[in-house]
């Protein structure tokens, strides 16, 4: 049985502008394991990105509780929250937020320049993941040097160079051609099989095949989730 990294329980988030009340997530439970490939799918405006975004202690839920391993996310100061966000959650977009002006090294090493871990083993970790991924001989390429799927592998050696126990992705592969988009998902499965969480949000259908679990929402409600099926591949 792999260990649960985070727990949603009751769960809402209602935003309110002006006069309008919009509840994006209504009544969630949810439970993400360790060494699972889940992808989160469903309509526009359905609330995925909502839902993401309480499941990277990026926002806190108006209703429920959350908790990131054993510790309760919902009681914990917004520090502590960046605190968590920084060291055990790796965060990969669709538009890869690398930093222009830095090599793919410098990029990388980033998260560990902002725990302020000594300089020389935030370089030689960053250079673990670069290799990881494939890139080693690009370090010292700057981002518009790289290809948009080498660029999502610069992203994901930042996301992974902390040893998060959970890796959160938006829409990964929605700037990438199918092929990039094949080996960003081959490598996104490979970190699940080490045994991370890994989380999905996707509109891309072809990424089922890669799932060990997909979450349907619609109307603000985890509707269906659906694990493994046959049908699904
Ligand atoms: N900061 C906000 N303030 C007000 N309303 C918001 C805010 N963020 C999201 N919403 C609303 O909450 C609902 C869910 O939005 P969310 O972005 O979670 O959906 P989504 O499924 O990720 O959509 P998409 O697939 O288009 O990115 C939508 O009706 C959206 O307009």
């Amino acid at each position: 049985m792999q260990e649960t990294v985070i727990s949603l329980k009751g769960v809402n988030k209602i935003y309110k502008t002006g006069d309008t009340t919009i509840t994006a997530l209504d009544s969630t439970d949810l439970e993400l394991k360790k060494g699972e490939l889940t992808l989160i799918m469903g309509p526009s405006g359905s609330g995925k990105t909502t839902l993401l975004s309480i499941i990277g202690c990026v926002i806190y839920p108006t209703a429920g509780e959350v908790f990131f391993l054993d510790r309760k996310v919902t009681d914990l100061k917004e520090n502590e929250l960046a605190a968590i966000r920084l060291g055990q959650i790796g965060f990969v977009f669709q538009q890869f937020n690398l930093l222009e002006p830095l090599n793919a090294l410098e990029n990388v090493m980033q998260p560990m320049v902002l725990q302020q871990l000594p300089k020389a083993e935030a370089r030689q970790r960053a250079k673990d993941a670069l290799e990881k991924v494939g890139l080693l001989d690009r370090m010292y390429n700057l981002p518009k040097k790289l290809s948009g799927g080498q660029k999502q592998r610069v992203a994901i050696a930042r996301a992974l160079v902390t040893n998060p126990p959970i890796v959160l992705c938006d829409e990964p592969t929605a700037s990438l051609d199918a092929r990039s988009a094949a080996v960003i998902m081959e490598e996104l499965k490979a970190l699940a099989e080490e045994g991370k969480a890994v989380i999905i949000v996707t509109h891309d259908l072809r990424l089922r095949k890669f799932a060990d679990r997909i979450i349907y929402v619609e109307e603000g409600k985890v509707s269906n989730t659906i694990s493994n099926e046959e049908e699904y591949k």
